[in-house]
């Protein structure tokens, strides 16, 4: 069996943000560190998940930049004119995980954790399911894998998307409030896992839950609506 080495690279990146977005008020500033984790907290609407959607190269600021250690995602020197770099989605190697597993539903469990592994380098069909197996071990799911999504708990859903995420091997992983549909029961554990899986991963994490901050950030940064981060 095949260990699942595609999500610890050696060398982590540092992560370099600023950015603005005029339409959504967002101004936002920030370092995470190699191999750190860094919990984005701020009351509703102050432009957490849009900062994390511009990370992910969904939506274009109006200003800024984002480097990960050299490579640039995006350079806006110009506020609200086109960007002189804009490093498309696919081309970011960058994880994404929101609370919703957003897993396919026609594809079992395997499959799903299986799919987009070809970034990682694992390009023969076989090599693939063999890594998506040692990841389904991993995120405690071993027996799992023929199960479609409708066929898992929430939290095992989760499970999945964690495996899913970080077998491609991402440079930077992006959570979006990871927990929050999960229930009382399965949330510690699914926390445990996360912190475990990430420990040396870079990691930008939205929160609003201080358990969450406890156990996985390394650094924290507030934001606030009503303070500008330029000063
Ligand atoms: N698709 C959109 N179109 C226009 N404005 C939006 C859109 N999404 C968010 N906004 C606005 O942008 C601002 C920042 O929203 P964002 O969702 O990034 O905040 P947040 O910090 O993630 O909030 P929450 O904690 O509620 O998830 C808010 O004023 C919001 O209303």
């Amino acid at each position: 069996m095949p260990t699942p080495t595609a999500s610890t690279p050696t060398q982590q990146p540092r992560l370099d943000v600023a950015l603005t977005v005029a339409t959504r008020d967002v101004e936002v500033r920030f370092t995470v560190g190699s191999g750190e984790t860094l919990a984005l907290v701020g009351p509703n609407g102050a432009g957490k998940t849009t900062t994390l959607q511009a990370l992910a190269g969904w939506l274009m600021p109006d200003s800024g930049y984002a480097h990960v250690d050299q490579t640039v995602l995006f350079h806006c020197p110009v506020p609200h004119q086109p960007p002189t770099v804009w490093l498309p989605a696919a081309q970011r190697n960058i994880g994404y995980l929101s609370q919703d597993p957003g897993l396919f539903p026609h594809l079992t469990a395997r499959e799903n954790i299986a799919y987009g592994m070809d970034r990682a380098g694992i390009t023969r069909r076989r090599a693939r399911l063999e890594a998506a197996e040692a990841w389904l071990q991993r995120v405690g799911l071993a027996g799992y894998g023929n199960r479609r999504p409708a066929q898992l708990s929430g939290g095992q859903a989760q499970r999945v998307a964690i495996a899913r995420v970080l077998a491609s091997g991402p440079r930077v992983v992006l959570l979006d409030e990871p927990l929050a549909a999960m229930d009382r029961d399965a949330a510690p554990a699914l926390r445990e896992l996360l912190a475990e899986v990430l420990r040396d991963q870079t990691v930008v994490l939205v929160t609003h839950h201080q358990s969450d901050v406890e156990a996985l950030a390394d650094e924290v940064h507030h934001l606030d609506p009503g303070v500008s981060p330029w000063e």
